[in-house]
This record gives C-alpha cells, structure tokens and sequence, in this order.
C-alpha cells in the first residue's frame, strides 16, 4: 500500500508575504487526511516545517536583494529543509506530497526528489515559473523555481536550489495562459514542453495531459508532479494570489489528476498557492484536497 507523507510548507516569501502561508493549515482542515483515505492510501502528516520570520535572518549574513529575488534567504532556509524531507521521504519508501506556501516551494521538493535519482516534472500552472532574478517583473521568488531547479541563467551557481537528476527535455508545463516575455524566449530556445490553454482547447485535457507525461517520462524514475492552484480558473479556484482568467475546469482538473495516477509514475508532490486570505469559505482549499485524492487513485466508482 501506498504512504504519503504530508509535509506543510508554511512560507509565503516567495510570494511576497501576502497570506499564502496559512495554505496548509487550510488544506488539512479542508479534509486532506480523508480525501487521502478515500484514495485508499496511507498517509503520514509530519507537520509544518520551521519557517524563520525574516526578523531571524542571521545579522551578519548579506542585506537581502530586494527587487531582484526578495526573500531568497529566507526561502532559501525553507527549500533546504523542504529537500532533506522530501529525500528522507523517499528513502524510506513513501511518497512526499509537498503542501504550501507559495510556488517557490517547489525548489525544494524538486532538489530533495532529483537528488538521488533521474525525475521528470509535470507543472500544472497558468504561469511558466521559468523567471530568474534578471528577468523577474516582479522579484517574487514564486515566479521563479523551475529556473531554480534546473539551474538557469544567475541559478547556475545556486547549489542548494538546483535539482541534479532534473533536466530541461524531463519538463511539462501544462495550461499556460500567462507567460513573460523572457519566460517565452526560454521555452523557445531550450525546447521546452509547453502546452497552453489554446492546446486544452483544441486537443482536449486528457491528450494533452498524458502526453505532457510521456514527455517527462522518458528515461527517468519518476515524476514530480507541481499543482498551482491558479492552474484552475478563478472559478473553480478563488483563493490564489495571481489569478488568470480562462483556466481549466473543474471537471478538466479532476481528469489530468486522474491521468497523474493512472501513469503510475509519481514520485513526489506538491500543492501550491491556496490562500485562505483571498478564497471563499476555504473552497480552494477543499478543491485541492479532492485533486489530491484524484491524483493518489479515488474515483467515483471502484
Ligand atoms: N507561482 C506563481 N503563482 N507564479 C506567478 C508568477 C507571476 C509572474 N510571472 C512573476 O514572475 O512575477
Ligand atoms: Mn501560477
Ligand atoms: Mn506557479
């Protein structure tokens, strides 16, 4: 029988501080435990990992780069715990499901799953994630992990965030409707596999998700699987701090999760960008824990 162990990433650094942080909190009071158990699989809650307040920042480390990548310090703290707890996961045969927090998370599960072996990832999102801190519009972090990750541009000598068994032919970006211009040139040049919202609409969900997976298959272990609320549209899922309208469906998001585990190959998780401060009677929240049951097996009828 499958384990998972749920990990809370209570950080919203990455997102520039603005409530996402109580993600977890929402999601397990939004029934995660029993949407797992309906899935039929085992799982562990290991808590909240430690988050420093940015008043704990060591006083002789450097001023943090504000505009650049705000909070790096910080998420760096994070993302380090995140990625020793992911790969202990793993190594004790459980599958990590990662919850947030904002997306910049993700460094760390993705450095803790290809740490010790070769991982595909599939990233469910309106967004791209590929900025880095030369091309950010924003400075936010959350923007960011996926260039973080696989080393780009000034992450090249960013050790604690790159992800060694990850390379750019193993990723799938899947639903972008929200793409900056630097991000855009990157997919484009290094050939990424990137399926916009137009695709959904032409080729339909299931064919565009399964083969966003056979792309991030080939030749690995396994597949980290990224799930950013804002993926769905804001009205399926109100509570994310970057909304886009023309996201996918309730019912669309309910069958790529089915397809996550129909593929059998997924290594590691994450849920990522619910913020209570912003949703409607914790809806987000409850709509990621009935993605996360789609994704470990439920179905409606067995
Ligand atoms: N994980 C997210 N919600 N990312 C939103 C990123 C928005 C924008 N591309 C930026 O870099 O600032
Ligand atoms: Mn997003
Ligand atoms: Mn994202």
């Amino acid at each position: 029988m499958t384990t998972v162990r749920i990990i809370g990433a209570p950080t919203d650094y990455g997102a520039n501080r603005r409530g996402v942080d109580m993600g977890p909190s929402a999601i397990r009071y939004g029934g995660l435990a029993d949407q797992l158990a309906g899935a039929g699989v085992e799982t562990v809650d290991a808590g909240d990992l430690h988050v420093p307040r940015a008043e704990e920042r060591d006083p002789d480390a450097d001023a943090p780069s504000e505009g650049e990548a705000k909070f790096i310090r910080e998420t760096e703290a994070v993302c380090r715990r995140l990625g020793d707890e992911v790969a202990a996961t793993l190594a004790d045969g459980e599958v990590p499901l990662a919850l947030g927090g904002d997306h910049s998370i993700a460094i760390g599960s993705l450095s803790g799953s290809a740490r010790d072996a070769d991982v595909g990832a599939v990233w469910f999102d309106a967004h791209a994630d590929l900025n880095t801190p030369a091309t950010t519009p924003s400075g936010n972090v959350h923007g960011m992990p996926l260039a973080a990750a696989l080393g780009i541009g000034e992450f090249a000598d960013t050790e604690w965030a790159n992800a060694p068994g990850l390379s750019p032919e193993n990723v799938a970006l899947v639903g972008l409707r929200s793409v900056d211009g630097a991000e855009a040139e990157l997919i484009r040049d290094r050939g990424f596999a990137a399926y916009t919202m137009s695709d959904i609409d032409e080729r339909g969900i299931t064919a565009v998700t399964e083969e966003a997976f056979e792309v991030a298959s080939a030749g690995v272990d396994g597949i980290h699987v990224s799930l950013d609320l804002d993926w769905l549209d804001p009205n399926a899922a109100p509570g994310v701090g970057t909304p886009v309208r023309g996201g996918v469906t309730y019912r669309e998001a309910h069958s790529a999760m089915e397809i996550v585990d129909e593929t059998d190959a997924l290594r590691s998780m994450e849920i990522v960008e619910v913020n209570p401060t912003l949703d409607q009677h914790n809806e987000t929240a409850e709509l990621a824990t009935e993605l996360a049951a789609s994704a470990f097996g439920k179905r409606v009828l067995y």
